[in-house]
Formats: structure tokens, C-alpha cells, sequence
């Protein structure tokens, strides 16, 4: 079934792109201001305190509606924000993989059961041969940091899954035997699944499936038609995540996919751009985009299953309604016999 055009302006695109500019160059001087703000009252520890609080509370507050399943993020603007900082380009890489994990752990919490991130472009391997080994090295301990975090009881990423997807035929020997261990290290995660795109691009996901696909209709002697979209999602390298993305969003201004979830974000995902640089996109930003990816989904269900009312509610709704029972609802009381046997006249 169709979105309704006005809810579909809504959710899918600003449907101004001249009033989109106003609202990011808008943006663009409220954040660093809010920025300050915030790290100047974080000094105080009463002020951490609170910060943790109202997060949590907000937090709660989402999750009793939906949330997406499956976010993934285009991680950009680290060089640029090495630069700000007048930091080596390093630091601005390292700065984005405490985001990629901080926020994690957010989502995490709020249910949502995926989260992907463009790690490394195939077209990456054209950057300074320096730079894309001091990527390599941070990606080998960050997927250590986060392998040890999921096996952790105490930590909030315990029982979670790491998966490293993309064209591994473009990797060291080495770094594949690490990527096999930490995989294996959270092998058993079914609570949250964290996939690193390195390296990948959308287009050599498909045609890495579109073989995948021929050589088994090839080796199995299979009708090629026959081949279903669903068994197509299973040989492309986000596997189960492989038929939908509900929320992508890409930082640092940039408005263009990269060659990234082409294939995963159709009809109803939702692509946000933010002009914040990666290491500086935090909590707030992410809360409000899916607060706003919330909101349009609860309209657009009750729009589309406004019939079927369970599935347009929270489940702490539903859970509430369950418990009243009306009196027609109840089985019809057995028929009142006599300690003599005999049938009560009335
Ligand atoms: C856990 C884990 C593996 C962490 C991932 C670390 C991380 C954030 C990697 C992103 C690397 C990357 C190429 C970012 C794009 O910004 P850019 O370098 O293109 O910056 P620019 O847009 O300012 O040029």
C-alpha cells in the first residue's frame, strides 16, 4: 500500500530542499553553542548525574512506542574533526569509533536490535597508504574493545553480536583470522547485533550475492527464476538485516548515500542527514531523529492497520488493555447441578 503524499513528505524528505538548507545552516550554529554549553556544566558532577537520568528517562519514554530495528550510520567527518581539534588524523578516527560505541550502548536500551556503520569504503583504500593502516590498527582494537565488552556481564553491550561484512578478499591474511575470532568471541550475542561495513560498498554487496546466487543455481542445477528475493537477502552480507534498513543517517553535512544501503533502504526507510561531524554527534541529536522516525511510524501504522488496533498501539498499551475482561468475554457458566443429581430448575 501507497503513503499518503502528506505523510510521505513528512517522513521520506524535506520537501523544500531550499528550506532544508535554512533548517541545516540553522542547525549548524545551534549545535556547537548547546556543545559548549553542555561540556561547560559537565565539570560539575551533580550535572553528570542528571545528564544520566533525563538520558534514561528519555530513553524509556521511546522505547514504549517503536522503535527501528535496524539503524545504520555513515559515519563522516572524523578528518574534519582532527582538524578542528588541530589533532592527527588518527585521533579524529579514534574520537569516532568512542561514538560508534557510546551511542551502542544507547540503542542498545532503547530495543533497537541492529545497528550498522560504514566503516570503510572500498574506495578508502585510496587515501594515504599511512592513514588506512592506522584505520586497520584502531578497527583491530576497537573490535577487540567491543568483543570483550559483549562477553562481559557488567557491561551494557553484554550478550551482543559483532559481525565484520564486506569483500574480505581485499584484507590481510591477518586481519581476517582476527575478524574470525572476535565473531567467534560473540557468536552467541542475540540481543543486539553490531555490523561493521570493512570494506564495503552496496554495489559490491549485490553483485557479490548476484554470484553467489548464479553459482549455486549453476552447481545445484536450480530453475534461476525460481530465486526468491528472500533467499537473494540471505547471500548478501547483512544476511538477516538484509531486506530492510528503518533509519539511516549520515553526518557532516554530506547529502548523498556514498554507495551505501542502496539496496536496504526502499519504500519505508528513513534517510536523515545531519551537518554535525561523526565524533560530535551525540545522544540529543540521535534522539531526536528517531523520536521524529517514532512519531511518523505511529501515524503511518495507524493510517495503514488503523483496523487492526493492536498493532497500531505500544506494547505497554496493549499490555494494559489485556488485563480487563468483559463479562460476554467469559465462558458460559456450567450448567448448577444438585448434590441429588438432579437438575437446578432454574
Ligand atoms: C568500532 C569501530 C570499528 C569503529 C569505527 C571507527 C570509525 C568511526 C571509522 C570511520 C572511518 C571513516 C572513513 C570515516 C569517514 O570520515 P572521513 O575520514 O571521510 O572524514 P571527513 O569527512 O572529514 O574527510
Amino acid at each position: 500500500m501507497r503513503v499518503p503524499g502528506f505523510v510521505r513528505s513528512r517522513i521520506i524528505a524535506p520537501s523544500d530542499p531550499a528550506a532544508a538548507e535554512v533548517s541545516s545552516k540553522v542547525l549548524k550554529q545551534i549545535y556547537p553553542i548547546i556543545d559548549k554549553i553542555v561540556s561547560w556544566l559537565r565539570a560539575f558532577q551533580l550535572f553528570i548525574k542528571l545528564q544520566q537520568l533525563l538520558q534514561n528517562l528519555l530513553i524509556n519514554i521511546l522505547a514504549a512506542g517503536p522503535v527501528p530495528q535496524h539503524i545504520s550510520f555513515i559515519m563522516d567527518g572524523n578528518r574534519r574533526f582532527a582538524k578542528k581539534m588541530n589533532m592527527p588524523v588518527k585521533r579524529g578516527h579514534e574520537a569516532g569509533g568512542v561514538t560508534l560505541l557510546s551511542l551502542c550502548y544507547v540503542l542498545k536500551k532503547m530495543g533497537v536490535r541492529c545497528v550498522s556503520a560504514y566503516a570503510f569504503s572500498i574506495e578508502n583504500f585510496n587515501r594515504p597508504p599511512e592513514e588506512v593502516n592506522a584505520l586497520t590498527n584502531m578497527f583491530a582494537v576497537k573490535l577487540d574493545e567491543f568483543a570483550r565488552k559483549a562477553n562481559d556481564y557488567r557491561d551494557p553491550l553484554y550478550q551482543s553480536r559483532l559481525k565484520i561484512v564486506g569483500d574480505h578478499s581485499l584484507i590481510s591474511e591477518e586481519m581476517r583470522e582476527k575478524i574470525k575470532r572476535v565473531e567467534e568471541m560473540t557468536n552467541d550475542g542475540d540481543e543486539f547485533t553490531l555490523f561493521i561495513c570493512f570494506p564495503y560498498t552496496s554495489r559490491n554487496d549485490i553483485w557479490h550475492a548476484t554470484q553467489t546466487s548464479v553459482e549455486e543455481c549453476v552447481q545445484q542445477s536450480l530453475e534461476p527464476r525460481a530465486l526468491t528475493v528472500e533467499e537473494f537477502n540471505k547471500k548478501m552480507y547483512l544476511n538477516d538485516y538484509s531486506h530492510k534498513c528503518d533509519l539511516l543517517i549520515r553526518t557532516s553535512g554530506h547529502l548523498r548515500l556514498s554507495d551505501y544501503m542502496l539496496w536496504q533502504v526502499h519504500e519505508s526507510g528513513d534517510i536523515k542527514f545531519s551537518p554535525t561531524l561523526w565524533p560530535d554527534f551525540k545522544f540529543f541529536q540521535l534522539y531526536l531523529m528517531i523520536l521524529n522516525w517514532s512519531f511518523f511510524t505511529t501515524i503511518q501504522r495507524y493510517i495503514f492497520h488503523g483496523s487492526k488496533k493492536s498493532q497500531s498501539k505500544p506494547a505497554f498499551w496493549n499490555r494494559k488493555k489485556s488485563s480487563k475482561y468483559s463479562l460476554e468475554d467469559l465462558p458460559a457458566a456450567p450448567v448448577a447441578v444438585s448434590i441429588t443429581g438432579e437438575r437446578d430448575p432454574s
